[in-house]
C-alpha cells in the first residue's frame, strides 16, 4: 500500500467564532477527493477545537496544535493529550517551529511530547525544519536529523507518526521552497528513517511539507516522490485550501 496523501490545515493563533463558522461552511461546501486518496486534517486553536469537531464534515478530521509533555496536573496554561482524547481529538502538531523557537522548546523536549502524545493514543504531525541560517551554513540535514533522531530515540511505533518538513524561512514568508529543494531534504530524510529506523518506516512514513504553499503551487510540489502531502498556514484560513487538498488527485494519476 502506498503513502495516503496528508494535507493538514494550521490556523495557527487566528479566528474568531464567526470567522471560524466561516472556513468551516467553505470547507463543508468544497469538493475534495474522497478518504481514500486523502487523509485532510484541520487544525484550530484549541478554544475552537469542540466547534469545528461537531461542525466540520465527517470526511475531514481535526487536531490540536499542542499538547503537555506528560500527564496533565499542575501545569497552568497547559492542555494533556489525556484531554484531548477525552474530547475525540485525534490528532496533535508538535514541534512546530514556532513553538521551537519563540518557546525555546527543544528537540527533547518536542521528543519526549511526541512518545507522550503517542503513548495516549493521540496521531502526532511532527515538525522539523531548519532557519535559513542553517540552511545557508549547509547544516540543513544535521539540523532536521537531530530532530528527528530526538524523537526516533524515544518512539518505537511510526505507524501514528506524519513528518512534516517545514524549513523555517520559508514559513509565512511567500518563499516557498522550489519543488527540488522540498525534494531533496524529503528524500534525505526517508534515507535518514532507513538507516536509523528502519527500512520498513522509511517506506511508510508520510514526510509532508510545510511552507508558504498555496493553490498556485501546490501541484508541482505534490508531483515529488517524497512529498507526501502538506501542512498548510495561511492559505489553510481561505477557500484555495480546497485546491491544496485536491493536488492529492497528482499522486493518484502519478
Ligand atoms: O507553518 C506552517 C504550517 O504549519 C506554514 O505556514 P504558511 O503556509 O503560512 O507559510
Amino acid at each position: 500500500m502506498g503513502r495516503k496523501f496528508f494535507v493538514g490545515g494550521n490556523w495557527k493563533c487566528n479566528g474568531t467564532t464567526g470567522e471560524v463558522k466561516k472556513i468551516v461552511n467553505t470547507l463543508n461546501e468544497g469538493q475534495a477527493p474522497s478518504q481514500d486518496v486523502v487523509e485532510v486534517v484541520i487544525s484550530p486553536p484549541f478554544v475552537f477545537l469542540p466547534l469545528v469537531k461537531e461542525s466540520l464534515r465527517p470526511d475531514f478530521h481535526v487536531a490540536a496544535q499542542n499538547c503537555w509533555v506528560k500527564k496533565g496536573g499542575a501545569f497552568t496554561g497547559e492542555v494533556s493529550a489525556e484531554m484531548l482524547v477525552n474530547l475525540g481529538i485525534p490528532w496533535v502538531v508538535l514541534g512546530h517551529s514556532e513553538r521551537r523557537l519563540l518557546l525555546n522548546e527543544s528537540n527533547e523536549f518536542v521528543g519526549d511530547k511526541v512518545a507522550y502524545a503517542l503513548s495516549q493514543g493521540l496521531k502526532v504531525i511532527a515538525c522539523v525544519g531548519e532557519t535559513l541560517e542553517q540552511r545557508e551554513a549547509g547544516s540543513t540535514m544535521d539540523v532536521v536529523a537531530a530532530q528527528t533522531n530526538a524523537i526516533a530515540e524515544r518512539v518505537s511505533n511510526w505507524n501514528d507518526v506524519v513528518l512534516a518538513y517545514e524549513p523555517v524561512w520559508a514559513i509565512g514568508t511567500g518563499k516557498v521552497a522550489t519543488p527540488a529543494q522540498a525534494q531533496e531534504v524529503h528524500s534525505e530524510l526517508r534515507k535518514w528513517l532507513g538507516k536509523n529506523v528502519n527500512p520498513e518506516v522509511a517506506t511508510s512514513t508520510r514526510i509532508i511539507y510545510g511552507g508558504s504553499v498555496n493553490g498556485a503551487n501546490c501541484k508541482e510540489l505534490a508531483a515529488q516522490p517524497d512529498v507526501d502531502g502538506f501542512l498548510v498556514g495561511g492559505a489553510s484560513l481561505k477557500p484555495e485550501f480546497i485546491d491544496i487538498i485536491k493536488s492529492a488527485e497528482v499522486k493518484k494519476n502519478a
